[in-house]
């Protein structure tokens, strides 16, 4: 799997993907990375990224030249090891990225991830070379950045050989279709609270009745959309009604 990052802050990939899982993954060789800065590709002596919108409004637009520039030099790079470039462009506007999406995009041999600052980037960019838009959601962001590096954590979590314990990619909520259960770890008791009994009792069966139990209710009070979505078996749904939610 190659990312190439088209970015004008290439130093907060490295600040990111220097730690933990992406890191050891890295060192594992399962993924390669490389960022292109469009500054580089500019001729003027100012690098001059960055332009004033026609049609008027706030804040500047990248151009699209040095962008369409780079994107030739990383499609230069990739045909040499015979990788086809699917770019991805990080904008408010995209599709919601969702863990179904990551799992399509984690099949894919070389992901172009195209980073917008400012107000975003000329539209005629936009329609000749990219492949697909992506949101992380309903806020906003100062760049597409922070959203190229979700996606590359989701999808090198996702890589055979990233996790010792596969079962923790594979138990993760958003495959199950539920949020996560609370967890606990030593000591017994901090600050005067106990961890549950039930997680002590060494009682597999009711452990993992009580976690399924507990995922049910803060997945009804946090997503009653995924519920929605998911459905409930018949034992799911008198566990729920034994413990409806009520907790913020
Ligand atoms: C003028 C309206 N704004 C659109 C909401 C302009 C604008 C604000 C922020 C940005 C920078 N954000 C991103 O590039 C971005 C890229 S992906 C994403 N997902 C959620 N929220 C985001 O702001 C983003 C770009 C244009």
């Amino acid at each position: 799997m190659r990312f190439d990052a088209i970015t004008l802050f290439p130093e907060m990939f490295d600040a990111v993907l220097d730690y933990g899982i992406t890191r050891r993954a890295l060192d594992r060789e399962l993924y390669r990375f490389k960022s292109w800065n469009p500054r580089d590709f500019t001729d003027d002596p100012h690098r001059t990224v960055d332009d004033r919108p026609y049609g008027g409004g706030p804040g500047m637009l990248m151009q699209a030249e040095p962008l369409d520039r780079a994107l030739n030099a990383v499609q230069q790079d990739l045909s040499s090891e015979n990788l086809a470039p699917w770019v991805v462009h990080f904008s408010p506007r995209g599709r919601p990225l969702t863990h179904q999406r990551v799992m399509e995009l984690k099949n894919k041999p070389a992901l172009v991830l195209l980073c917008g600052r400012y107000e975003g980037i000329d539209e005629r960019l936009l329609q000749r070379r990219v492949d697909e838009e992506l949101s992380l959601g309903d806020f906003v962001l100062s760049g597409g950045e922070l959203p190229a590096l979700a996606l590359m954590d989701a999808i090198i979590r996702l890589l055979p050989g990233a996790l010792n314990d596969a079962d923790s990619a594979l138990e993760d909520s958003f495959v199950n279709g539920l949020l996560d259960c609370p967890h606990y770890t030593r000591p017994e008791v901090w600050q005067g609270l106990a961890v549950p009994e039930v997680l002590k009792s060494g009682n597999h069966a009711a452990i993992a009745q009580w976690r399924l139990q507990q995922s049910l209710t803060i997945t009804a009070a946090h997503r009653p959309d995924l519920l929605a979505k998911r459905g409930l078996s018949k034992q799911e749904q008198e566990l729920l009604a034994a413990h409806p939610p009520g907790a913020p």
